[in-house]
């Protein structure tokens, strides 16, 4: 799960979009560590201190006032009191470089926190939301990146005369669209991952997800982008002022460029200097940028996408429903629009209804429409889906009413984290890679249930141990990458049951997972929901998981139900030819797995 959980689970991060992709899974320790075993990135730390110190320490450092000019003393070679010699206006060379490479850092700073400041906040709102806001900015920032820069800052120099600092702050407006582009484009890699909806099912909120588990997949490529980007301000601005349009009364390294290139044959030293320091900053940014890729690349974790968000549906009134049941689906319809026009229907007219303390399996072929009903019951259909038909009706209210066309999101929201929770099929892509297993199960319970940190971490620690981990101190410290596949479904069961929900939808929670361990997390649910008297939906294509859990069957064929009942009677004497189909299958032993294996149906019987 992910932070939240419950309707819940995540999964890991990874990045894609950029050339280095993410950030995700592993510590920042760790990347940390790997930046300063790699030469390259030692040599760029260093060189860009040493830059860095001399722009704080240059007030101290500084023989001169860097402005002062000593017209006795003009272009004299390195030596004496003027280290590195002076200028045409007799300035101290050395100092005029201390000096500039503060506001050389400086300038690129600004550069970068603009482009930042904007190509952030609205990459990460339109790659999440998408919608007109993502249409928007994608015009925006197609204009922006039409401009020609050096044009756009002639024409800012030629309008507000010569400064340094609003010449850069344009340039990280221009810079924009790079960050846009970056951070709208990882955003979308992850949006639709599985921790996502889990965190969205869970009942956090939109900025928490955001702030949480998908800042973490732009992190990396953004700092990975800002080294390169404070190199190109350094360039373009050292460009402008060569060029002569900079402000001369500022002492930078482009200005000392210019005046060394116009006196170079006089003192062809005086354009050695700034070349040297421009050329060696801008490499530390360069080679720093590399580095920091290199150490995250190694530090990736792959994932799996998967189609997903809730759909924004228009609140109606709650009603209380005629019949209760804790869950009650009502010929329900799903359907999707098609490219040439016309419906396809997946799911058709799907009754069925889940009691507190019972488990229900919804049995099927892949294909048959189950997922699709499960997740129109948890509001995780993906957006172009319609619920063209029916009702569902979550402990005597509508979360789709009668003509709705979507589940009111308005309506799950209180439900999701609390009284529903959620088993997914892959564990492993379920858990955020960044963060450990103790904050998977402890955070959710802190901002969902409101419990303490202490409290809500003892608590994780029992979930553990609830499931079967052996030693959960050890686990909790542990990251998604360093347990097992039934361990992670483990956790998410953890995770699911962390609320005390009324149901539990769990989609094919074993399928993920080698046999021998499936028979121990099927053990692991069933105790768990018998102790807990849950209701639970079981999604599975396995007739021997049905026979292993469930109470009663409902069996889908086509995105339709073709059977439903008790499981000893419809085990006993299914009554339609496809559930035959499937139970005789099974008893060939194409789903080895549980204890029903090869036995006959009367077996089965006695077996439960
Ligand atoms: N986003 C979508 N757009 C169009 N059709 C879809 C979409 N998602 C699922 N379907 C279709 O809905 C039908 C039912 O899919 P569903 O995932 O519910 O099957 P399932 O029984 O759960 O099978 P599986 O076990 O393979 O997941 C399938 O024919 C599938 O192609």
């Amino acid at each position: 799960m992910s932070e939240a959980q419950t309707l819940t689970t995540p999964d890991p991060v990874g990045g894609a979009a950029a050339p280095v992709g993410q950030t995700g899974t592993v510590s920042r320790a760790s990347a940390w560590r790997r930046l300063l075993k790699n030469p390259m990135g030692v040599a760029a730390i260093v060189l860009l201190g040493l830059a860095g110190l001399a722009a704080i320490l240059a007030d101290v450092l500084a023989p001169f006032d860097p402005n002062f000019a000593d017209l006795t003393a003009v272009l004299l070679p390195p030596g004496g009191e003027h280290l590195l010699g002076t200028d045409s206006a007799g300035r101290d060379i050395a100092s005029r470089l201390l000096f500039g490479a503060r506001v050389t850092l400086l300038s690129a700073a600004l550069a970068a926190g603009v482009a930042i400041a904007i190509g952030l906040p609205s990459g990460l709102v339109a790659g999440y939301y998408g919608s007109w806001f993502d249409g928007l900015s994608n015009w925006s920032t197609n204009i922006l990146m039409a401009l020609p820069s050096m044009i756009v800052l002639l024409a800012v120099r030629a309008a507000i005369g010569p400064s340094t600092w609003v010449s850069m702050i344009v340039f990280g407006v221009l810079l924009s669209p790079g960050y846009f582009r970056l951070t709208r484009t990882a955003v979308q890699s992850v949006r639709d991952e599985l921790y996502v909806d889990a965190a969205r099912v869970s009942g956090l909120s939109d900025l928490r997800i955001i702030g949480r588990h998908i800042f973490t997949v732009v992190r990396a490529p953004i700092i990975i982008q800002t080294a390169m980007v404070c190199g190109i301000a350094i360039s373009i601005q050292s460009a402008l002022e060569f060029l002569g349009l900079g402000d001369p009364t500022v002492p930078t390294w482009g200005v000392m460029v210019s005046d060394g290139f116009r006196n170079i044959y006089r003192e062809p030293l005086n354009l050695l200097w700034p070349t040297i320091a421009i050329s060696v900053v801008i490499g530390a940014f360069v080679l720093l940028g590399n580095a920091l890729r290199d150490s995250l690349e190694d530090l990736e974790k792959t994932k799996e996408k998967r189609t997903k968000p809730a759909r924004r549906a228009k609140v109606a009134p709650v009603e209380v429903g005629t019949e209760h049941h804790l869950l009650k689906v009502t010929d329900l319809a799903v359907a999707y629009p098609q490219p040439g026009g016309g419906r396809k229907t997946v799911v058709d007219g799907v009754s069925f209804h889940v009691d507190r303390n019972e488990v229900v399996g919804i049995v099927g072929e892949s294909g048959s429409g189950k997922s699709q009903t499960a997740f129109s019951i948890l509001g995780l259909l993906p957006d172009n889906a319609i619920i063209a038909g029916g009702a569902i009706q979550f402990d005597g209210s509508y979360l789709v009413a009668p003509g709705e066309d979507g589940v009111s999101q308005g309506r799950l929201a209180p439900l999701r984290g609390k009284r529903l929770a959620y088993i997914p099929q892959e564990p492993m892509s379920n858990l955020d890679p960044a963060f450990t297993i103790g904050s998977h199960l402890a955070r959710p319970m802190q901002k969902v249930l409101g419990l303490s940190k202490e409290a809500a971490r003892a608590r994780a620690l029992e979930l553990l141990a609830s499931v079967g981990i052996p030693d959960p101190a050890r686990t909790a410290k542990a990251y998604p990458h360093e347990i097992s596949g039934g361990m992670a479904q483990r956790v998410l069961i953890a995770g699911a049951i962390s609320c005390d929900p009324d149901l539990i939808i769990a989609d094919e929670p074993t399928t993920a997972l080698d046999v021998t361990v499936q028979a121990e997390v099927l053990d692991v649910l069933r105790g768990l929901q018998a102790r807990l008297g849950m209701g639970m939906i079981l999604v599975t294509h396995n007739f021997g998981v049905v026979a292993d859990i469930c109470d009663r069957v409902v069996v889908m064929q086509n995105g339709r139900l073709v059977e439903q009942g008790d499981v000893r009677t419809i085990l006993r004497s299914p009554s339609h030819p496809y559930t035959r189909m499937l139970l005789s299958s099974m008893l060939e032993g194409k789903e080895p797995m549980t204890r029903l294996l090869g036995a006959a149906p009367e077996a089965l019987e006695v077996a439960r």
